[in-house]
């Protein structure tokens, strides 16, 4: 903890970037498909592969949607048929221009996904994948009794694709068109998730709150990822129109859809090229099943999806994340490169004059059903303070922290910020207006370096969206959102650690990384649950050291600590709190000498 405080040009240099093997090994398999059907390579493969590159994009959505943001679908296949009939219908009955088809049935998938998302994703638990099960059934079965759509016989006859006036048949031709839609998704996948909004995205999986008290909106996020799904699912079924030049209800079915999870799920539910890998091991082992087990057997029928279900329980009790964790593992893991020096700083708000008044706490009180845990409780903090809040477990310090932050709602009362009414704003909005905080049971995304996890805390301090990053246009912002993790790392004394999984670290380690996070917003106020709580006594030393720092460059602190000696030697004020209530509020010292807060510590009548 030698270097708490340094500027981050004191720090060492990150350790050196391995070699871009990964870039290497992928930039290869992007020029084989692409290159595949120049090759002496049989018919029966190519098709096998345009099967494989239709099924990895929609495989793609899916590990973005499931794995990354930990949301379920299983109406995939939906997606898939509207692209699909779409292009027949437009193209067979309208002699519409297939490329015309793309963009209206992309929009019509976008268009469905919005209005399923925005009924179901402000819900948690079961309604998403119940939602989609019942939209895979509705548009299965209107596809199947629908005369203009040819119901279960469907539309047959789609032309193929033409390209600059190329006809690019149903095989080779196809192929090329096929991978280079592939191959951009997945890129452009991998850079939305390697950015700001991608962060955002990843932090879904660990619940609302600490998301929502970066300033990120949860739900915008959910569905932003569930419309990105639906794109893919969409655009992979515009091609199989023009691939199988039939479509009928059949292949979009919610057997299909349950089967693109299976590809998600088996080949890396939370790595990009994992659908790639899934969808090539599902459509190479279904064949082959196909053949062999009527075989073993002596008779046919759909054995090959009881075995797959065997398979899917086996691979998610031994490589839960999926196959492609054992080709992840033989490649070397890579530190990002430190390319930040020099950075512009990212905007700062102005701060509060010293002694200004911030927060005002007012008589606010909170009810669970019938436990009162909050009960009338008032303070104020004004601008460069440091102020306690201690009291016996169960209290209710984390409550208030909850009702500041909005966490939760009050049921009574009213919070203030600067002469502003914040009680009955969402976290985001309070933290946008300054108010930035810590969690008493730390709250991070453990596969995300420690550097990702700081640079969280920097979502406000951006502006780069959804498509700037998915074409690599952000790394400006980027830079920025970099240097001041860095920096607010260096200032708790991590910078050396950036590289690591935020998982990997020790509890203590893991509370700093959260302080740094919270500094990352540019905060007028901080507070901290329990900072001090798993860290060791060199460590607590360094963070009161860190703590003083802040108030001397003007940080207003609210913390709840148990802690005495950390509390005392570093508070101007301190809030006690017994059963909910405010017992006393006075210096350290008033505090130390109060027969009441003794009483209330020890459990005796006062
Ligand atoms: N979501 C909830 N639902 C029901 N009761 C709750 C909830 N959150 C807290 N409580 C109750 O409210 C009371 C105050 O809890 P709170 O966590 O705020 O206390 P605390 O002072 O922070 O305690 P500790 O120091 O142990 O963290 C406790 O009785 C707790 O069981």
């Amino acid at each position: 903890m030698a270097r708490v405080l340094t500027e981050v040009a004191e720090v060492a240099p990150a350790p050196a970037r391995r070699p871009g093997l990964r870039r290497f090994a992928f930039a290869l398999f992007a020029a084989v498909m692409l290159v595949l059907p120049a090759l002496p390579v049989p018919d029966f493969w190519i098709t096998q592969s345009n099967y494989i590159g239709l099924y990895a994009l929609v495989a793609l959505g899916l590990v973005l949607l499931t794995g990354v943001a930990g949301l379920t679908s299983f109406g995939q296949a939906a997606f898939v048929g509207v692209g699909a009939y779409t292009a027949a219908f437009l193209t067979v009955k309208l002699a519409a221009s297939p490329w015309l088809a793309l963009l209206l049935g992309v929009g019509i998938a976008v268009l469905a996904a919005l209005v399923l998302g925005a009924i179901t994703l402000r819900m948690s638990g079961h309604y998403l994948p119940l939602a989609t099960i019942a939209w895979g059934l509705v548009l299965y079965y209107s596809m199947g009794n629908m005369d203009f759509l040819g119901k279960y016989d469907g539309i047959l006859g789609v032309p193929t694709l033409t390209l600059f006036g190329l006809d690019l048949g149903t095989g080779r031709g196809l192929h090329v068109l096929v991978w280079v839609m592939a191959l951009l998704s997945a890129w452009a996948c991998a850079n939305l998730l390697d950015s700001r909004p991608g962060r955002a995205i990843r932090s879904l999986r660990s619940g609302a709150t600490m998301a929502e008290a970066m300033g990120i909106s949860t739900f915008r996020h959910k569905l932003l990822v569930f419309v990105i799904a639906a794109v893919l699912a969409a655009m992979s079924g515009w091609l199989f129109a023009f691939f199988q030049r039939t479509v009928s209800p059949s292949p979009f079915n919610i057997g299909k859809g349950i089967e693109y999870l299976f590809m998600a799920v088996l080949g890396g539910v939370s790595h990009v090229w994992g659908a790639f890998l899934g969808a090539a091991v599902v459509k190479l082992t279904e064949d082959q099943l196909q053949v062999l087990l009527p075989k073993l057997i002596g008779t046919s029928g759909n054995f090959e999806t009881i075995v797959f279900g065997i398979v899917l329980v086996v691979v998610l009790k031994y490589a839960p994340d999926g196959l492609w964790t054992f080709v992840i593992r033989r490649l070397p893991r890579a530190d990002r490169k430190r390319d930040w020096a020099g950075a512009a700083p990212l905007p700062a708000r102005d701060k509060p004059a010293r002694g200004e008044p911030l927060l005002q706490v007012d008589g606010v009180r909170k009810q669970f059903g019938g436990l009162t845990a909050v009960n009338d409780v008032s303070f104020e903090i004004r601008a460069g303070d440091i102020v306690g809040l201690i009291g016996p477990n169960g209290a209710g310090k984390s409550t208030t922290f909850n009702l500041i932050t909005g966490v939760l709602a009050l049921s009574a009362g009213q919070v203030r910020w600067r002469g502003e009414t914040i009680g009955g704003l969402p976290s985001r909005e309070i933290a946008r207006r300054g108010i930035s905080r810590t969690f008493q049971h730390v709250k991070m995304i453990p596969e995300m370096t420690v550097l990702e996890n700081v640079a969280l805390g920097g979502y406000l301090r951006g502006t780069s969206g959804t498509l700037r990053a998915m074409l690599r246009l952000d790394r400006d912002e980027e830079r920025r959102l970099f240097a001041e993790a860095e920096r607010q790392l260096a200032r708790i004394g991590m910078a050396d650690r950036m590289h690591e999984l935020a998982g990997n670290l020790a509890l203590g380690p893991q509370r700093l990384m959260e302080i740094a996070r919270a500094l990352c917003t540019d905060p007028a106020l901080l507070l901290l649950d329990e900072p001090a709580a798993g860290l060791r006594h060199k460590e607590k030393q360094a963070l009161a050291d860190v703590l003083r720092q802040l108030k001397s460059e003007g940080m207003s602190l609210l913390l709840v600590e148990h802690d005495m000696e950390f509390v005392m030697g570093l508070t101007d004020r301190i809030v006690v709190m017994e059963f909910g209530t405010r017992l006393m509020e006075g210096t350290p010292a008033q505090v130390q000498a109060s027969p009441k807060v003794r009483a209330a510590y020890l459990g005796t009548e006062h």
